[in-house]
């Protein structure tokens, strides 16, 4: 079993809302059709939903009934986004299914909740060859009212009850750098010690890099083998799904 996070910057410029790049989106669907594999796939908002989430404080939590109407602003945009998404994939004769997040993840207050038949859904689904779609979503939350869930912590959630082999994270840049994006050296093997500079567009609602590593470190807590990528590396994304070791990327360890 492979998750792929397809990232929001490796599709849309966040700064630019409701942008959105067909070209990574159709390479990555390539390389899955060229491999013959059914990973679970997990999409970022990018430019389509932080930009609203933000704007409408969702990161914070409800505290006042003018931010409703940001939290259907922000499933709408999600699903057009999502529909741009699968379309392609579609266009090439790749089956998706999507699993609208937001109405099987609750955040209780002892933790994320995922409803009961939903892991089973995603088991048979893979086993048919169609690819189970989540994203990043607006979700309900017991004491906030909604809360963002951000695309890197369903990969962590999906992992602690599917058991994948490999995790990917699918960027604009080509892996961890030491001193911001494509700035100082490219580091290859990414460990919790590691100390790196990086910076966040003010629009990101989750956290950017550093919520991404948190959550990828994690992964590689549970045996996950955990690899940040660029959509636009082939060689590297092919070399992965053949159980090789990638040329770029970063690679997440443990310890
Ligand atoms: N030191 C660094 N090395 C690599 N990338 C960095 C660094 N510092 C900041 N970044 C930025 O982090 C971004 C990736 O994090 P981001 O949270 O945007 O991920 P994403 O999953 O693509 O987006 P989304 O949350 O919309 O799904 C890159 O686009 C890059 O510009
Ligand atoms: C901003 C929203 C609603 C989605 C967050 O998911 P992410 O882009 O994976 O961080």
């Amino acid at each position: 079993m492979i998750l792929i996070k397809l990232g929001g910057s490796a599709f849309s410029n966040k700064a630019k809302p409701l942008s959105f790049h067909e070209e990574p989106v159709r390479n990555l669907a390539l390389l899955i059709k060229q491999h013959g594999i059914t990973p679970v796939l997990i999409h970022g908002g990018g430019s389509f939903a932080h930009p609203v989430a933000k704007a409408y404080g969702l990161d914070k939590g409800i505290r006042d009934d003018a931010q409703l109407i940001g939290v259907s602003l922000t499933s709408l945009t999600l699903s057009l986004l999502n529909e741009r998404i699968t379309s392609i994939f579609s266009k090439l004769g790749l089956p998706t299914y999507t699993i609208r997040t937001g109405a099987v993840f609750m955040r209780t207050l002892s933790g994320l909740k995922l409803s009961g038949d939903v892991v089973d859904l995603v088991r048979r689904l893979v086993g048919m060859r169609i690819i189970p779609v989540f994203y990043g979503d607006v979700i309900h939350d017991y004491e906030l009212g909604f809360s963002i869930l951000s695309g890197d912590e369903i990969m962590v959630e999906l992992a602690k009850r599917l058991k994948p082999r490999y995790a990917l994270f699918l960027m604009d840049v080509e892996g961890v750098y030491s001193e911001g994006p494509r700035r100082g050296e490219l580091i290859r093997v990414f460990k919790p010690s590691t100390s790196i500079s990086y910076s966040s567009s003010g629009v990101d609602a989750t956290g950017g890099l550093m919520g991404k590593l948190k959550h990828a470190i994690e992964l590689a807590e549970m045996s996950v083998q955990t690899y940040l990528c660029s959509v636009m590396d082939q060689e590297s994304i092919s070399l992965i799904l053949t159980g090789g070791e990638p040329r770029g990327c970063t690679r997440i360890e443990a310890t």
